[in-house]
């Protein structure tokens, strides 16, 4: 059990495609303020309960309760409404258009009556959206893309792309934050700098984020807890240092493909190498 309040707590969560047990009656409780990681080799199941949270799949059995509430049965945009957004594996962004365009799209979906419109109307409407411009400028610069406010995303490296998305997910004013590899295609020194600002942005704005991630320096540097899938059912769940000496763990990277994914330096932490193995 975490020692913060629950915020999202999903029981039993199960899903299919044809005869693959995608997800196969996960439990993962994550305390408000966390940032709880959600880790386990390729095809493990993480994005599928992901996209079962954001209600994008429909789940064959199982509950997802976020402060409370039952989750399962609600229309993805009334998810949003309640305060959760989410980066994606494969970038989810408008590419043709500025990073401001983007995170102020972002925006424009969590007021009711929507930014866009009011460009067009009232003075006192172009006064709210200026404020809006503003704040979505502001949460730009706070992902430290100051300078690339304008820039077309398409024209950024992949990385600086991954961010623009992370500051379109903030725009939302999440509670919980649902981030898919956020680090994937960074080296070591920016995955780094990813961690330092995740952990500014959930002191910040107050944020839980569950995250999934193959970094596992990273993973083990900003988690509070971990939950390892292994082939869509629940393997262990632990603070970092319970879940890198967790055997099963271990064997499961280790007996994996995987594995070479994950740095020499963080094998070491989760148990011996192959070449130690064989020494
Ligand atoms: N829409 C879908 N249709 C059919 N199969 C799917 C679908 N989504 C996921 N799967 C399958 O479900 C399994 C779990 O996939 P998922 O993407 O959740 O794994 P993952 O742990 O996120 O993997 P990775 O770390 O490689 O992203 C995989 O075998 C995948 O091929």
């Amino acid at each position: 059990m975490t020692a913060a309040p629950e915020l999202l707590t999903i029981r039993d969560l199960a899903i299919s495609f044809g005869g693959l047990k995608a997800v196969d009656g996960i439990d993962v409780t994550v305390g408000q303020g966390d940032v709880h990681a959600l880790i386990g080799p390729n095809g493990a199941g993480k994005t599928t309960v992901l996209n079962c949270v954001s209600r994008f799949y429909d789940a064959a059995r199982g509950s997802i309760r976020f402060g409370g509430q039952e989750l399962l049965g609600l229309k993805p945009h009334r998810v949003a409404r309640l305060g959760i957004a989410r980066t994606f594996q494969n970038l989810e962004l408008f590419p043709e258009l500025s990073v401001l365009d983007n995170v102020l799209i972002g925006r424009d979906r969590a007021m009711s009556a929507g930014i866009l419109p009011a460009m067009l109307r009232l003075p006192s409407e172009r006064r709210e959206a200026i404020r809006e411009r503003d704040h979505a400028l502001g949460l730009i610069d706070e992902v430290g893309l100051g300078g690339d406010a304008d820039a077309i995303v398409a024209d950024l490296p992949y990385g600086r792309q991954k961010l623009a998305e992370l500051a379109r997910a903030l725009a939302l004013d999440p509670r919980l934050l649902l981030l898919d590899e956020p680090a994937a295609g960074m080296n070591q020194t920016e995955a780094r700098t990813l961690g330092d600002l995740l952990l500014r942005l959930r002191d910040r704005h107050g944020l839980t984020i569950l995250l999934i991630e193959h970094n596992m320096s990273l993973v083990m540097r900003v988690s509070d807890r971990i939950t390892v899938m292994e082939q869509g059912r629940f393997l262990a769940a632990g603070t970092p240092p319970e879940i890198e000496r967790h055997e099963a763990v271990i064997a499961a990277y280790l007996g994996n493909r995987d594995a070479d994914a994950i740095p020499r330096r963080d094998r070491r932490r989760l148990g011996p190498t192959k070449e130690m193995a064989h020494a």
